[in-house]
């Protein structure tokens, strides 16, 4: 679910000014699910832009309290979010931990890096909502050590049904700043897109999981 209409417009519309969404449907992106996809948004360039990367820790954090409650600490999934869970950790005045998507294989062998304590309450930072696979991990690693997990919060979103039942089964609830339905919605009205992207992008979001073709890259611009 988004936090609301006007974020998510402003979001999508942000991240379409600076490039962050890339269309490559000849040679097409492989996801962190092994998915093939003409479409790839790249939140992490976010960080890169510090007006807009104020937007979205002053979102997040306005929007977060009031669903969920201050929590004890902010959690980032690693790598895509650790920048920005710090960033709202910081704005928050709250502790941070990022988490790994398995424990380190030397060192303290840590998954979850930081200082965090049984029984604490976390809201969980990410950047993008695939599958929602990678979240739930952290999400898990997360319950294991004795956190109280709140809720989750994402820049964007893809709104697949197999996220939705994932979290559904979680028993986790999401909320983003955009989603993939905003975004078309606005790259289509200032003709962020051609006609034929769009073509592609609504054959491929009929069957996202099995999707693939042959073709060459652009980005939008
Ligand atoms: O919902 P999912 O299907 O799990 O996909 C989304 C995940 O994929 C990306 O991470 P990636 O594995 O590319 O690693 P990174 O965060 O280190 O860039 C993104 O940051 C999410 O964590
Ligand atoms: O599923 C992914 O791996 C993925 C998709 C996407 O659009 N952006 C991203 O960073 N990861």
């Amino acid at each position: 679910m988004i936090f609301n209409k006007d974020t998510a417009q402003k979001t999508a519309e942000l991240l379409l000014q600076i490039n962050a969404i890339k269309l490559n449907p000849k040679n097409p992106f492989t996801w962190a699910s092994g998915w093939k996809s003409p479409i790839y948004c790249d939140n992490r360039i976010t960080l890169s832009f510090p007006p807009i990367r104020n937007y979205i820790r002053e979102e997040f954090s306005k929007n977060l309290e009031k669903q969920f409650g201050k929590p004890d600490v902010i959690a980032g999934v690693a790598t895509g979010a650790i920048g920005i869970g710090m960033l709202v950790a910081e704005y928050m005045g709250l502790p941070f931990v990022y988490v790994r998507p398995e424990p380190k294989k030397h060192g303290r062998q840590n998954q979850i890096e930081g200082f965090l304590q049984k029984g604490q309450n976390v809201v969980v930072v990410e950047d993008l909502i695939s599958t929602g696979n990678s979240s739930l991990m952290a999400v898990e690693a997360l319950k294991e050590a004795g956190a109280n997990v709140k809720g989750m919060v994402a820049i964007f979103t893809y709104g697949f049904d197999v996220a939705t039942e994932n979290f559904k089964k979680a028993n986790i609830d999401l909320l983003t700043l955009s989603n993939y339905e905003n975004l078309l919605e606005l790259a289509v009205a200032k003709r962020y897109i051609t006609e034929e992207e769009q073509e592609t992008l609504k054959v491929w979001s009929k069957s996202p999981s099995t999707w693939n073709v042959e073709s060459d890259s652009t980005s939008v611009k």
